[in-house]
């Protein structure tokens, strides 16, 4: 994008190709444009559309594979999605630019009935054939009858090597969709009469698992038990995602599982050597070798790496095909005015670069500034009336740069619609012990993993299964380096001088994962939600009042009336009410940002 910061050069690692080799992405979440105020993410999905051409070419060029994955959560956490008319208007057009071999749904495209349905009528026709829906099943919007969104699985064979692959598209046990999608639990989908038939097949080299799906979930777990029980000396390739964090799992000597990142930061390429091969014909067919090789690298998306890894320069890497993606991007963009600035921001504010609560928190920012200066503009607390408002820290998707805030960042920071909403005149006791059952363990919490819903951001629900991910131990003041953070550094990287801040994977390969040689950044944990007092100082005992308005992100309703109940309150839905005529906490956000922001003219540096 002409906006876009140049690509910084930093140290590479060169990308491990062999006889099978994939591109994958996930958790795309609208961000075509890419990310214009990151260099080391600043390549767009035009880009990423002359990169895998060049890829294919080499090749086939060199007789090899290459096969492009996308797991799913293509929509949601960017304006080009979300500030469309219709949502999706551009996201569709742009998504079907890039040619993709194999992908899935994700919840996202899940949530809403009308998001469902243009999954249907859009990506499922784009991509026929490569679509699969291994345990999803949408109510036909012409007919009625409940039929798979896709395909369950489809076998294949590769057009260079003549690997024969049978591939499952999957989403995890996920329940918060509308009503006109079934989700089918992954525990039962491996009974199903048409998945044991699906692996009633000796000719095959390989199977592929992608899918919406953490890689050490108990889902990725129970498929590959079974897969494995069914075939005890086939490669399994698993490709996951929804938990935003690069990460890489071997299952045994032969299967393994990669996940790809978030946002278009991450283009994962992963590869494989010494399958069988069935051959394009008998005669060339080859047996499986005594050792199966898995490598996985994680592509920083900049054109730095893309030009890199392609052996293109700025002449030779991009395609016309590519170029006009972009300008279709950029083209988008201008049509809805995402430069458009409310204000500029004064400070960074994380989410989770920073402890909670820290002056550089934007939990902190929403928690002591945004909500209670805006919440306190409402007639009720006006005329002396005292509230609570509860926020879950999912719903904030990304970081706010110091500078220019603009339409873009304001829903790159809060894409969702739900409105605020309120009980009224809730008594204060039950009402401040509201927080901490959301919070603190105990019967919400196990009620909230059994359904597979959580309120933090996905990558710090992703650390449940990955304690190592958080930088417990260091004070902020105690790390080295400024505005990447810098705690906790490994020796090793400690060492080369100038890094630039950013991903340094751990995983079950070890920590030669990334492209990019980086310096670490810090990555704290954060709660499932944070509170205002508004009207009153909760720490002031003297102040306490009698009753308060319980208000809260319209998302997270259900748990709130689950923590009532078990507080002895008996409240229903029958008894909130939407907030100011339904205004979101997007609104209220940018309001704030418009009033206290407030610039002429070029945001200071
Ligand atoms: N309308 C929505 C949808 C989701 N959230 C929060 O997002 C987090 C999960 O995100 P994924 O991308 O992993 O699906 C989770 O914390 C949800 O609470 C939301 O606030 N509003």
């Amino acid at each position: 994008q002409p906006e876009a910061q140049q690509p910084i050069a930093a140290p590479l690692r060169e990308l491990p190709w062999a006889q099978l080799n994939f591109l994958h992405t996930t958790d795309i979440h609208g961000w075509w444009g890419g990310h214009l105020q990151e260099a080391s993410f600043s390549a767009d999905w035009g880009d990423y559309v002359s990169f895998a051409k060049h890829m294919r070419d080499k090749a086939d060029a060199e007789g090899v594979d290459l096969l492009v994955v996308d797991t799913g959560d293509r929509v949601e956490g960017n304006a080009i999605y979300d500030s469309s008319k219709p949502r999706g208007k551009f996201t569709y057009e742009i998504a079907k630019e890039q040619h993709i071999d194999l992908i899935s749904s994700g919840n996202h495209e899940l949530y809403k009935a009308d998001t469902a349905e243009g999954e249907y009528y859009h990506t499922v026709r784009d991509f026929q054939g490569s679509y699969l829906a291994s345990n999803l099943d949408i109510y036909d919007p012409r007919t009625g009858y409940l039929e798979p969104l896709a395909p369950r699985y489809k076998k294949f064979t590769t057009k260079n090597q003549g690997i024969r692959v049978l591939a499952f598209g999957f989403i995890f046990d996920f329940t918060g969709n509308a009503n006109n999608t079934v989700v089918t639990r992954v525990e039962d989908t491996v009974n199903e009469d048409w998945f044991k038939e699906a692996l009633k097949d000796d000719d095959l080299d390989l199977i592929v698992v992608f899918g919406h799906v953490d890689i050490r979930s108990p889902e990725y777990a129970i498929l590959f038990s079974t897969i494995r029980a069914a075939h005890n000396d086939l490669p399994i390739q698993f490709f996951g995602g929804h938990s935003h964090i690069r990460d890489y799992k071997i299952f045994d000597d032969k299967s393994v599982a990669l996940e790809s990142g978030r946002y278009m930061e991450t283009l994962g390429f992963m590869s494989i050597d010494g399958l069988s091969t069935g051959g394009k014909d008998e005669s060339a067919a080859t047996p499986q070798k005594p050792v199966v090789t898995f490598s996985r690298r994680y592509i920083d998306n900049n054109l730095f790496s893309l030009r890199h890894h392609s052996g293109k320069d700025e002449k030779t890497f991009p395609t016309q095909y590519g170029l006009n993606v972009s300008k279709a991007i950029g083209d988008a963009r201008d049509s809805l005015d995402l430069t458009k600035k409310y204000g500029c921001a004064p400070r960074d504010l994380w989410i989770s670069r920073r402890p909670y609560p820290h002056k550089e928190s934007i939990l902190s920012w929403i928690e002591e500034e945004v909500l209670p200066d805006s919440i306190a503009e409402s007639q009720r607390i006006k005329s002396g009336g005292k509230a609570l408002v509860i926020q879950n820290t999912g719903a904030i998707r990304f970081d706010v740069f110091k500078g220019a805030f603009t339409k873009d960042t304001k829903f790159l920071v809060s894409p969702f619609t739900s409105p605020l909403r309120l009980i009224k005149d809730v008594p204060y006791k039950a009402a401040s012990q509201v927080i901490k059952l959301l919070n603190n363990g105990g019967p919400i919490l196990l009620e909230m993993m059994e359904a597979n819903a959580f309120l933090q951001p996905p990558e710090v629900t992703a650390a449940r299964f990955r304690p190592d991910l958080l930088s417990f131990a260091q004070s902020f003041e105690s790390q080295s380096g400024g505005g990447g953070g810098g705690g906790g550094q490994s020796p090793m990287l400690a060492e080369v001088p100038a890094l630039i801040p950013g991903y340094t994977t751990h995983d079950d390969a070890g920590i030669d994962g990334d492209d990019t040689v980086h310096s670490k950044i810090a990555f704290y944990n954060v709660p499932n939600c944070i509170q205002s007092a508004v009207g009153f100082d909760s720490n002031n005992k003297d102040e306490e009042p009698q009753t308060v308005d319980l208000m809260y992100n319209g998302f997270i309703q259900k748990w709130i009336l689950m923590a009532l109940q078990y507080i002895g309150q008996k409240y229903t839905s029958d008894d909130t009410e939407v907030y100011a005529q339904g205004e979101s906490f997007t609104d209220i956000m940018t309001g704030w940002v418009e009033k206290h922001w407030a610039s002429e003219g070029e945001c200071p540096k």
